[in-house]
């Protein structure tokens, strides 16, 4: 038998412990988002002491003394900051005031862009219950987690219950705000294009940052009916409500955002044929534009690719999705008759890949 050395057996034993308990630091996030915590220190005007933390969140006051638990915790994760300042009234003594960081700012409910709707959605039951399924699931023969704990599809769950709908779609917006930091690189990419459908374009919210930009480009968005319901059109943004699988219709270019990795190959390869198709009848030349995950493994940062792993996981509980790697990609647009492809990688976990026939 191999020997391991003491150090060795504790740190293996340090890591089973982060991820056992890595749901309590999740749980801790999710508290300090329904608390409001980021919103009271921005509206705070100055970094934050626990008294008057504890005072802006009306605690119950025999708890007050867990809250620096909760912010010790959230300080380590990188989720706030600590600034220690002398005391006014007495300068021996020291105080610590809470400040917020990059990512408790993307908490804030009014800030643009904002991810609290994001991170809000992501901790409902639903999402958290499914993935408790995953063991059994290995064992069954229902398509998804999802369906093992609820006995029905992810997308039929979310047309049946109004209030997750929503959730999710809000959800979908947030993260979509953030196209407004990487739009004015992306621009290129839309230039020269006259009309383009956006295949799971939810409420709009990627054609209103582009149109902002490029207000000639006739954006038509294909989602669910239940999705595009009570969705105004405008001049040049239109919303269509049908099922991908069966028509999209034509433009000169069709974008699929976190489209694909939603479904298994098989799938994919019949909607890009379904969008070879669209883009062939406008008798231009024209494109698919994927934004999407593409790991990496060998050349991006480790913290980077256990969150594309995370959500390849949330993919295969949720909707037997999956997040590829680019010979995966190639794969997918080789099957659906797509000649040449380039993929440009952008902030954060996306790269945009365009697909030429
Ligand atoms: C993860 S969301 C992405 C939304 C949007 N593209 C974005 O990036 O914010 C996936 C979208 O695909 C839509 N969708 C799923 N199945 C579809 C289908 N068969 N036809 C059209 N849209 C579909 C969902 O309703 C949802 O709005
Ligand atoms: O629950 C989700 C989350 C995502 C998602 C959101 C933002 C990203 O940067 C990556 C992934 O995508 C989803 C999705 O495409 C889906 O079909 C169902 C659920 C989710």
């Amino acid at each position: 038998m191999q020997k391991i050395d003491a150090e060795e057996l504790f740190q293996a034993q340090t890591l089973l412990y982060n991820y056992t308990y890595g749901f309590i630091g999740s749980m801790c996030l999710k508290s300090a988002v329904h608390l409001g915590i980021p919103d009271v220190i921005s509206n705070h005007g100055q970094p934050i002491t626990i008294p008057e933390l504890v005072s802006a969140l009306k605690i119950d006051p025999n708890k007050s003394g867990y809250v620096y638990r909760l912010m010790r915790l959230l300080v380590h994760a990188g989720f706030f900051a600590i600034t220690k300042v002398t005391k006014k009234d007495n300068k021996e003594e020291e105080e610590v005031r809470y400040d917020l960081t990059p990512s408790s700012r993307l908490l804030l409910k009014e800030n643009v862009p904002t991810l609290s709707p994001f991170v809000r959605a992501m901790f409902h039951p639903a999402l958290v219950h499914s993935s408790e399924f995953l063991a059994e699931w290995f064992h069954k023969s229902e398509v998804t987690p999802f369906n093992t704990a609820f006995g029905m599809s992810y997308w039929e769950y979310l047309s049946q219950n109004q209030e997750f709908n929503g959730l999710f779609n809000e959800a979908m917006i947030s993260d979509s705000g953030m196209m407004n930091l990487v739009i004015k690189n992306c621009k290129s990419v839309f230039e020269g294009l006259n009309s383009l459908v956006d295949v799971g374009g939810g409420k709009g919210a990627v054609g209103r940052i582009v149109s902002e930009e490029l207000p000639n480009l006739h954006w038509t968005v294909l989602d669910l009916p239940h999705v595009v319901a009570n969705s105004p059109d405008s001049t040049n943004l239109k919303f269509v409500g049908g099922d991908m699988f069966q028509f999209i219709p034509s433009a000169d270019a069709i974008l699929l955002k976190l489209i694909l990795h939603a479904f298994g190959d098989e799938e994919c390869v019949k909607v890009l044929k379904k969008c070879r198709e669209a883009i062939s009848n406008t008798g231009k030349k024209g494109k698919v534009i994927i934004i999407d995950i593409v790991i990496s493994e060998k050349n991006e940062d480790h913290v980077l690719t256990e969150a594309k792993l995370l959500f390849d996981m949330l993919m295969m509980v949720l909707v037997n999705g999956k997040e590829r790697e680019e010979k995966e990609w190639e794969k997918l647009f080789l099957g659906a008759g797509f000649s040449h492809y380039k993929i440009t990688p952008l902030f954060g976990m996306r790269s945009l890949i365009e697909v030429y026939p």
